[in-house]
């Protein structure tokens, strides 16, 4: 796959003003972004996400993920740490977009575990593809990255496409009553690390 930058501008956000960069995956014709804040182009390992698109979990305020509280965490840890860089991917639902996600969440509603409800609609239980970070890194001028994920597999995909990961860094936020099923699964099928302590949501209903 290969991504072309196409534009920028700042983005003023509650943690600081970020850039907002923007790619267009030539052969899907996707629109990814990259946040940017701080200085962040040279040697010295950047602290990074690299967050896949989840419009319930990140613009909806849905219990169902843990994905619009590590994104939160994640841009205010940057902000914090005085540079780093975000890519925000559009690649919903693992990669079977936002109307299927919406049908795996159905069987989800009558018992099936993520990864089922995946398999019962015939996908893989992670259909991501990482293969435009190293391109989009490459041109703000990131060579090493500190990932923040609790996904060591993320870690594993990113280094096969040629992104230098020089640490993990875990990112659990937002458990809640409606999503400790999802994460048990994450645990216990997709291999992610949720050991540590993991902070709370606020869960009002
Ligand atoms: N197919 C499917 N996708 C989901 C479901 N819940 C969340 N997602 C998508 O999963 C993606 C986020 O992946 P996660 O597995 O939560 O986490 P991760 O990115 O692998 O790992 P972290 O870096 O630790 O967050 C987003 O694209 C969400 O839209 C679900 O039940 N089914
Ligand atoms: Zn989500």
């Amino acid at each position: 796959m290969s991504v072309k930058y196409v534009a920028e501008s700042k983005l003023p956000m509650p943690w600081g003003v970020f850039t907002m960069v923007g790619f267009e995956d030539i052969e899907t014709g996707k629109e990814h972004v990259a946040l940017v804040y701080g200085d962040v182009a040279g040697d010295t390992p950047v602290l990074a996400r690299i967050h896949s698109e989840c419009l319930t979990g990140d613009a909806l305020f849905s219990l169902r993920c843990d994905c619009g509280f590590q994104l939160q965490e994640a841009l205010q840890r940057i902000a914090e740490a005085g540079s780093g860089v975000l890519l925000y991917l559009r690649q919903e639902g693992r990669g079977i977009g936002l109307l299927n996600k919406i049908k795996a969440y159905h069987l989800q509603d009558q018992g099936a575990d993520t990864v089922e409800a995946n398999e019962q609609l015939g996908f893989a239980a992670d259909m991501r593809d990482y293969s435009m970070c190293e391109p989009m890194l490459e041109h703000l001028g990131i060579t090493s990255v500190q990932l923040m994920t609790n996904n060591p597999r993320k870690v594993a995909a990113l280094e096969t496409y040629g992104v230098k990961v020089a640490g993990r860094v875990p990112l659990q936020v937002g458990k809640n009553r409606h999503n400790e099923g999802y994460l048990a699964t994450k645990m216990g099928k997709l291999g992610h690390m949720m050991t540590e302590h993991h902070f709370n949501a606020e869960d009002k209903d």
